[in-house]
């Protein structure tokens, strides 16, 4: 067995300002207690969030000067569509400016008021625009999703049991589609199975519903069920990614994760009607239907982005990162989710903070303790990211009330690694001195991006 490292070398760096505890405790306060309000000069480790902040490639640099601003008809467009096509067999697709649009574009395509959408653990920004169409998310994700120690190995998978039992409930006809998405963000980046896919396609198809496809992180959910899921050890990614895309009838796509741009998505589908309402509509949000929000040179980027995301080196390495930090913390005893996922490792801020109650925000108040120990940035994923339920104005509480240290595609090293674990595991020990959090400000939408606080 011989160690194997990336499969890039550097070629440009961005310098990095170090700061002192008292610069940060200045900082976090001013930010009110959110790491989002931090500014990036005041971060040491950016482990906020894998969206557009992956390096790009020399390839797609110079895919930036191949730029085709025309307004209507950009050659990146068609270089686009073709590649959206050939690697995750969509037939049709448009641009958008990221993932979020393409979910709202959609939302308001296929949900009428009255609607239930169920799919596998919400997604913050995925229930929004389902909610803004009239929709109910119905959460059909598997029990062990919503338990951090459990180890099944595809924590991601639907129980159909669930979808039965809402069928029962409402009536197909009041469903317009499942939303699939692979590698479960708030899950902790848990893949769902090949095989848990396909009996989702059979159940789609046999109550004519359809299967729409949250493809963010496929590539990600291609690399578990290569070492995971038997018969699939000699496939290649890009070809698993391809199988799993096939499998739906239409994908929303925020390019800043797996696809390795800084900016851009898109909406897929293969029914040519809902293409063409599709174009009929994002005229009026996003652009032409040939840009879509999009500069010319962002396509290209994320044209080339595609095909470098479902190579099998680019992604072993990308997951043997998070993997690698994952043990480490493991090792020491920290309580993270299991399995370690493929975009981040998530802390058990529950575990971590005992004494603190969810009502005083455990996870938000864990990510300001260890952003002030290390400069380390990471993201709450807990009640506050929840936040209210639409109908009755009352907190979500969830089972996950976990920190995301989320590790950005092509940027950090292992020594990276080794001083976030380091300080993981500080603050981890110092854990009896954190207190919980109230908001301050708490605003009426996706509160966790916003939101202030202070120490109770
Ligand atoms: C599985 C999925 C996503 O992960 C996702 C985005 N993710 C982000 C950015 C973010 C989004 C929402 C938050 O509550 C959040 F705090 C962070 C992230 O860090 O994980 C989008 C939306 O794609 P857009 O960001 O391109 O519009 C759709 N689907």
């Amino acid at each position: 067995h011989r160690s194997w490292a990336e499969p890039f070398k550097i070629k440009m760096v961005e310098l990095l300002k170090t700061t002192t505890i008292e610069e940060r405790q200045r900082a976090i306060a001013e930010a009110g207690y959110n790491t989002f309000l931090l500014r990036s000069e005041d971060v040491y480790i950016d482990l906020l969030t894998d969206s557009g902040v992956s390096a790009m490639s020399d390839r797609q640099w110079a895919g930036m000067m191949l730029g085709d601003e025309s307004y209507a008809g950009s050659a990146n467009f068609y270089h686009l569509e073709a590649t959206v096509r050939e690697c995750y067999s969509y037939a049709h697709m448009v641009p958008t400016h990221q993932g979020r649009a393409a979910e709202h574009i959609l939302s308001k395509l296929l949900i009428k008021p009255g609607d239930y959408v169920p799919g596998n653990m919400y997604f913050t920004t995925t229930r929004l625009h389902q909610e803004l169409a009239g929709g109910t998310f119905v959460d059909v994700i598997v029990d062990e999703a919503h338990d951090p120690q459990s180890e099944l190995p595809f924590k991601g998978n639907v129980d159909i049991a669930k979808l039965d039992a809402l069928v029962e409930r409402v009536d197909a006809k009041n469903i317009p589609y499942v939303s699939l998405a692979t590698c479960v963000n708030m899950a902790g980046g848990q893949p769902v199975s090949m095989a848990n896919l396909r009996e989702l396609r059979d159940w789609c198809t046999r109550h004519k519903v359809l299967l729409v496809h949250d493809m963010t992180r496929v590539a990600e959910n291609a690399w578990f069920i290569k070492q995971r899921e038997v018969g699939y050890a000699d496939k290649s990614v890009a070809a698993i990614v391809h199988e799993i895309c096939a499998l739906t009838d239409a994908a929303t796509m925020s390019a800043k994760k797996d696809a390795l741009v800084n900016i851009g998505g898109f909406l897929a589908m293969n029914d040519p009607d809902l293409y063409r309402r599709a174009c009929d509509m994002i005229v009026v949000y996003e652009g032409l239907h040939t840009y879509g929000g999009l500069a010319g040179r962002d396509m290209e980027a994320m044209a080339i982005g595609i095909r470098e995301s479902i190579d099998d080196n680019h992604i072993r390495a990308r997951i043997g990162q998070v993997e690698y930090l994952g043990a480490k913390l493991q090792a020491a005893g920290v309580p993270i989710v299991r399995p370690v996922g493929g975009h981040a490792v998530f802390l058990d801020a529950r575990r971590i903070l005992p004494h603190v109650a969810q009502e005083l925000l455990p996870a938000q108040a864990l990510a300001a303790a260890l952003y002030v120990d290390s400069g380390v940035r990471a993201m709450e994923r807990g009640v506050v990211s929840a936040g209210r339920d639409a109908k009755t104005g009352q907190n979500y509480y969830p089972k996950l009330e976990l920190v995301r240290l989320t590790i950005p595609r092509r940027v950090y090293t292992q020594a990276h690694m080794d001083v976030v674990a380091e300080s993981v595991i500080e603050v981890t020990e110092q854990a009896a001195s954190i207190r919980g959090l109230r908001f301050v400000y708490e605003p009426e939408q996706l509160r966790f991006f916003l939101g202030r606080f202070e120490p109770v």
